[in-house]
């Protein structure tokens, strides 16, 4: 049985999918369903304690069954974890979905991150990691999305409103 996500999410840590993402939802009149929030939940355990417990690899994996069991049941806005795009076969599963790609520059990342011991891979230096995420992973994020929408300087609820439009189900 295989439902369709009305929309995903793709794109860094803090960038906005969960607020984004409940808002579009609310305006869409659909369910919002987060992959990091079943892994939480499948678990028992947080992401960090799964990183520190198993490291990122495990974490992948997981991660990885987690986003094709979401893609396959929900119906609503789904958001992914900021790397589950690093997954060349979860790259290809996203391939005729509708995805937005959330994007934001360095100094709005570091702002909206700050230095969260809940983000395992932004505790140290976080202006520096997150540059070299987003070296190794824009292009990925671009490659998966149907539409991009800058959020830097944007409320969540006008990134809600540019992510309607680029999708045309919201006329202007
Ligand atoms: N457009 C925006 N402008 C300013 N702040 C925002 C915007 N969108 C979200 N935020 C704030 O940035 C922080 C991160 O947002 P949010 O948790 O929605 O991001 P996320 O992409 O779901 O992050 P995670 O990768 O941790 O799941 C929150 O404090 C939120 O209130
Ligand atoms: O960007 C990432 O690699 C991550 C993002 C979060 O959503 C979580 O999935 C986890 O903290 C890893
Ligand atoms: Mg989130």
């Amino acid at each position: 049985m295989s439902a369709v996500p009305a929309v995903v999410l793709v794109g860094p840590m803090g960038v906005g999918k969960s607020t984004v993402g409940q808002l579009l939802a609310e305006r869409l009149g659909v369910g919002y369903r987060d992959t990091d929030d079943d892994i939480v939940a499948a678990e028992g355990r947080t992401i960090a304690e799964i990183f520190v417990d198993e490291g990122e690899p495990a974490f992948r994996a997981i991660e990885k069954r987690a986003v094709a069991v979401a893609l396959a049941e929900h119906e609503g806005v789904l958001a992914l974890g900021g790397g589950a795009v690093l997954d060349a076969d979860t790259r290809a599963l996203l391939a005729g979905h509708r995805v937005v790609y959330l994007s934001m520059h360095v100094d709005e990342a570091v702002k909206r991150t700050g230095l969260n011991a809940a983000r395992p891979l932004l505790a140290v230096n976080p202006r520096k990691q997150w540059r070299e995420l987003m070296e190794a992973r824009r292009h990925l994020y671009e490659e998966v999305a149907t539409a991009v929408v800058p959020t830097d300087d944007r409320t969540p609820e006008e990134v809600t409103q540019q992510a309607l439009e680029a999708l045309e189900l919201k006329k202007a």
